[in-house]
């Protein structure tokens, strides 16, 4: 009897910025390769925060890594044979919470999703949401601490609110070029 092909599996966690997105994975990683796997890990090359060929937690923990313009080009990197078990981190939502990247549309073919969250910074509760900190409007917007916070629902509304205030406060005091 011909045995059926082994077709693998697909595990995809999210959540805002700060949740342990990156360090679950890095554990995952640690695992599989104490029970002696072979794994391989990749990102996107617009990634360069703490560094381009690596992986690398909030809290500085990092294991290096394939960076790729595209993470589709894995499958002509490594062989579509290549891989059996598939971890996939991202972003859920942007900073205005719309769908970010493309890591949703992976739900529909996963085994399982984790939705983490972090720390409220404002009041300590559980985040779901990141807050962007800066006035600069563009979707992609690489950075840490230094630009994102993770926050609660009422302290992203809250916070919503004084952005955009503040926004409006610099737009008024920007010099008129005419
Ligand atoms: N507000 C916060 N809530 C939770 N973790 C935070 C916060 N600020 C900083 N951290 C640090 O970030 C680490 C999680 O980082 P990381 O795994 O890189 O998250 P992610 O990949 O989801 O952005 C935590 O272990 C903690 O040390
Ligand atoms: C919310 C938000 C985030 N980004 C960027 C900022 C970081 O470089 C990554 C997220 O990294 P993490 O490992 O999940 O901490 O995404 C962005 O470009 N736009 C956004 O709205």
């Amino acid at each position: 009897m011909q045995s059926r092909p082994y077709c693998g599996e697909i595990h995809v966690i999210i959540g805002p910025m700060f949740a342990g997105k990156t360090t679950t994975l890095l554990r995952r990683i640690q695992a599989e390769r104490s029970n002696g796997r072979t794994v391989a890990i990749i990102k996107s090359d617009k990634d360069t925060r703490y560094g381009v060929d690596a992986v690398v937690t909030h809290d500085g923990t990092r294991m290096p890594c394939m960076a790729l313009p595209a993470l589709s080009m894995f499958r002509e990197r490594l062989g579509a044979e290549a891989y059996d078990k598939l971890d996939v981190i991202g972003l859920d939502g942007d900073y205005l919470r719309r769908r970010f990247g493309s890591v949703l549309d992976i739900i529909p073919l996963a085994n399982s999703v984790t939705k983490l969250s972090a720390r409220c910074e404002l009041c300590g509760g559980r985040a779901f949401f990141t807050l962007r900190k800066t006035k600069e409007k563009q979707t992609e917007l690489i950075g840490g601490a230094d630009v994102y916070m993770p926050v609660c629902r009422q302290h992203y509304i809250d916070g919503q609110i004084v952005v955009e205030a503040t926004r409006i406060v610099l737009d008024m005091d920007r010099p008129l070029v005419v």
